[in-house]
């Protein structure tokens, strides 16, 4: 088989020609671009607003900065923190709880946020200890919730957060609720977290909360699937929200 033509010498000798005059000026282009790109990203990166999670809960911030950054942290926000203890709401509806919880946090804030509160749910109690599960914890600890269910045949729960946001005092409040579902066992694993020693979700592999690594519980948890939802809505509205808070801004000043 004939491989090499007669033509095949003065093309390659244009080729190594070319090359030598295409690579360099690809090169520079490349390199203004990027030079070009970097600035337009990081004066966009500069401008992004600021929104803030308000929590006095550090594990929860903690698991909340892992999903996040873990995502590439893709958010179309600057997202900030502060920990306040805000009043603790009473009621058996998670959804109404957390968003009176995000009014009183952008009250404090005096600007955009995101709350959320997590419950634990007992399917034997109807739902209880639901929003309450703060107070049980503290008051009757790990065995005492095992021993709630003492005399039912039904250990079966389902853990719950509602993150809620708003841009501001007086606006609507979004919610965004994700759920586990799992059943109540005697402690096992790290005491680090709340509740995690006794809660089972049926998704991992027989381990409780506390057993699991961080990769393992966001895989799973209430608060990646809850906080999924919010990602999604936050980029898929970051033109309006920026529009609506530059509105804000303007007519305050
Ligand atoms: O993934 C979790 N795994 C185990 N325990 C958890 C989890 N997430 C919340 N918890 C505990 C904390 C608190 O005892 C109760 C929820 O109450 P909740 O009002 O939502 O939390 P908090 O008062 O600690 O913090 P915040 O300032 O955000 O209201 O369940
Ligand atoms: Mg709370």
């Amino acid at each position: 088989m004939k491989v090499v033509s007669r033509h095949s010498l003065p093309l390659a000798f244009f080729l190594y020609r070319a090359d030598a005059w295409i690579v360099p000026q690809l090169s520079k282009r490349i390199a203004i671009s990027s030079r070009f790109l970097t600035s337009f990203y990081g004066s966009m990166s500069s401008e992004l607003p600021a929104l803030t999670f308000v929590t006095g809960n550090k594990k929860k911030l903690e698991e909340v900065k892992h999903i996040l950054s873990s995502n590439g942290n893709k958010l179309p926000f600057d997202v900030t923190n502060q920990k306040i203890d805000l009043p603790e709401l009473q009621g058996d509806d998670p959804v109404e709880i957390a968003k009176e919880k995000c009014k009183l946090a952008a009250e404090q804030v005096q600007g955009p946020c995101f709350t959320e509160d997590t419950s634990l749910c007992f399917y034997a109690l109807n739902g209880l200890p639901g929003p309450y599960i703060k107070w049980f914890l503290e008051k009757c600890g790990h065995d005492g919730l095992n021993k709630m269910l003492v005399g039912f045949n039904d250990n079966s729960a389902y853990a719950q957060t509602v993150f809620a946001f708003t841009i501001g005092p007086g606006h609507p409040v979004e919610v965004f609720d994700g759920r586990t579902e799992g059943k109540i066992v005697p402690p096992r694993g790290s005491l680090d977290f709340g509740w995690d020693p006794v809660f089972e979700p049926l998704e991992g592999n027989g381990k409780t909360y506390a057993e699991m690594n961080k990769d393992e519980k966001k895989a799973i948890s209430h608060r990646s699937r809850s906080l999924a939802k919010l990602s999604a809505y936050l980029s898929e509205n970051a033109e309006s929200i920026a529009q609506d808070l530059s509105t804000k801004k303007a007519r305050s000043s």
